[in-house]
């Protein structure tokens, strides 16, 4: 397996608090990837650091064999960084088709230049409108392409959000807690959506308070508490580390309920 992604002892401080303490990542081509760890462990702050929205005090990252601590956001979303954001983030009073497009304007920045030029720019919109609708056949909205995103569901907002981030392929996409506020059957959706992501060659690194859905989903998963990283193995394996189990429900306890 190649390493994709090798995070190594990373720091960032807020003021004397240390949200990262020396953590470590490392993600291999072609994996789900599991991010998890208590309230507070540093999942999100890993997740900034690794785009570039917050800047490490400390450390190192990899990606794709460069080093890119140093690199602005759009660098790194140029090199194939792309991420979700807790919460729901779509345009409510753009259609559902529009939202993705705008993620393929803001993550190509050739395509918006060539839709610019006449005869150039139809061959682009057309290609892109093809790459929109495919991302949202993709989360189960071909047949809402046209309705303001504001009225979709809880649910399908958030799809469309997994779609946007999706449309322009990133090699290594980070979701924030994606399952977060979805029914069971959302739940599922969003899985087999990871899973599909991945067989068409993405890697992908999932923050999730959701742990049955982490365990079922991740090949590996690394596991942060109080800005370090305390374990990093397979879903089998986490669920039985002492220091994991402590992490999450105290010393007395015996096994991490992923139900
Ligand atoms: N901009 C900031 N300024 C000050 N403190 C911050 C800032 N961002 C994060 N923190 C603090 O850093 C710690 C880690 O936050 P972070 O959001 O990375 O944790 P998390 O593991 O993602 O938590 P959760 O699971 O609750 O989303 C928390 O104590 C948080 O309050």
């Amino acid at each position: 397996m190649t390493l994709l992604l090798e995070v190594q002892d990373l720091s960032v401080t807020y003021g004397s608090f240390k949200a990262l303490n020396g953590a470590s990542l490392r993600v291999e081509k072609g994996e789900i990837h599991g991010l998890i760890g208590p309230n507070g462990s540093g999942k999100t702050t890993m997740l900034n650091v690794v785009c570039g929205f917050a800047r490490a005090r400390a450390g190192s990252i990899a990606f794709a064999d460069a080093r890119i601590e140093r690199l602005p956001v759009h660098r790194r979303a140029a090199m194939g960084l792309g991420r979700t954001f807790q919460g729901i983030a779509v345009f409510s009073e753009l259609s559902v088709m529009e939202n993705v497009l705008v993620g393929l304007h803001l993550r190509d920045s050739q395509s918006f230049f060539r839709s610019c030029i006449p005869f150039l720019g139809q061959a682009a919109e057309l290609e892109n409108q093809q790459r929109a609708l495919a991302a949202l056949k993709w989360a189960g909205l071909e047949g809402s392409t046209a309705v303001p995103a504001g009225t979709l569901s809880f649910g399908g907002q958030r799809m469309l959000d997994l779609a946007r981030a999706m449309v322009a392929t990133p090699s290594l996409l980070l979701l924030d807690e994606p399952a977060a506020g979805l029914n069971p059957n959302e739940v599922a959706q969003l899985a087999a959506i990871v899973r599909e992501f991945r067989a068409r060659g993405s890697t992908v690194v999932v923050v999730e308070h959701h742990l049955k859905f982490v365990m079922g989903l991740c090949d590996r998963i690394t596991v942060l508490n109080f800005g370090q990283t305390i374990a990093a193995d397979t879903p089998d394996k986490v669920q039985k580390n002492p220091a994991v189990i402590e992490a999450y429900l105290g010393p007395d306890h015996v096994s991490i309920d992923a139900h």
